[in-house]
């Protein structure tokens, strides 16, 4: 379907974004030294950020559930919220292929965003198999009605989403959610820009992969696997015309898989009447494009900054 430029193309390998790197590749298992690499350094750039002085949490506020992981830490400035004005909110979601990761590993794109006034969500979720994929996408919706409800509570100028790979999987529900897009609280908090980051959007190929799926943990058939692909949704005709900019990023190193489907997703949401940017990094891989999203001046960094103004 997307890598038609082999017909031999082995898929298990393709939908592994830590087979498609060009670091690390003088160790025995370049693969596993990247993926350790990736997780090691994001979270401690989560962990750093309380060694800031400039940035604060709001730690553990629950957006549904009552003991599991629907929580979400709030970063910010205390200059930006003692001038008691109204500040912009970037909310981010971590990838992990539904199964790995939490915000204790997220917050890369934090500080540089802080130090620029932002408040920044960083939302944990369920993971399968605690949950099926199908209970996740119904849980990450009532993510998006609640933080629609806390930024228009919370002095909120506008508000940015991330989503890194199955996070953009995730985060394509904001588009197809006429409730949460034509909500009161969404007519006083406008959406600035939507950055989809190395995502999945057609879940056909991946979902009976055992590299991506295994033992079936997210509970899917090719039914529901196309079901909950973005890439076949219909998608409200945005009216009236969406002020907001969707940025279709993707990363060169990254599968043809990959970027075909980002450029699939690009290209339907363009013909869907939306403001479309369509980006490839060539220098990053799946991981290090969220890396560098922590360093200042980086190509990542100064992107999110440039299409944020
Ligand atoms: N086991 C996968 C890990 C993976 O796909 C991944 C890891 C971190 C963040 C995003 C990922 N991919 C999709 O969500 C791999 O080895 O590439």
């Amino acid at each position: 379907m997307y890598n038609s430029q082999d017909e031999n193309v082995d898929l298990e390998r393709d939908y592994l974004p830590s087979c498609h790197s060009s670091r690390f590749r003088q160790l025995k298992n370049p693969e596993e030294a990247v993926l350790e690499h990736f997780v090691q350094l994001i979270t401690n750039q989560t962990s750093e950020l309380c060694s800031n002085a400039n940035i604060k949490v709001l730690p553990n506020l629950r957006y549904g559930g009552q003991v599991d992981r629907q929580l979400v830490d709030i970063y910010y400035s205390d200059v930006a919220k003692s001038k008691n004005k109204a500040t912009p909110l970037f909310v981010f979601i971590h990838g992990g292929y539904w199964q790995m990761l939490d915000k204790s590993s997220s917050g890369s794109m934090v500080a540089p965003l802080v130090e620029r006034g932002y408040r920044v969500a960083i939302m944990d979720y369920n993971l399968c198999p605690q949950v099926t994929l199908s209970q996740l996408l119904e849980q990450f919706s009532n993510f998006l009605e609640w933080i629609f409800d806390y930024a228009a509570s919370t002095h909120t100028s506008h508000i940015s989403f991330a989503g890194h790979s199955a996070g953009a999987h995730l985060l394509a529900q904001l588009l197809n959610a006429p409730d949460v897009l034509r909500s009161p609280q969404r007519a006083c908090v406008p959406i600035r820009s939507l950055f989809y980051i190395s995502g999945v959007y057609d879940l056909r190929e991946l979902w009976p992969l055992t590299s991506v799926n295994p033992k079936n943990i997210l509970s899917l058939n090719a039914e529901l696997a196309a079901k909950l692909s973005p890439i076949l949704w219909e998608y409200v005709e945005p009216s009236p015309e969406p002020t907001f900019g969707i940025h279709v990023l993707v990363a060169g190193h990254d599968s043809v898989s990959f970027i075909e489907q980002s450029r699939s997703f690009a290209r339907l949401l363009a013909a869907k009447g939306f403001k479309i940017k369509f980006h490839i990094f060539e220098q990053y891989d799946h991981f290090d494009i969220i890396e560098e999203s922590a360093i200042e001046g980086t190509p990542i960094s100064e992107y999110i900054k440039e299409a944020l103004q």
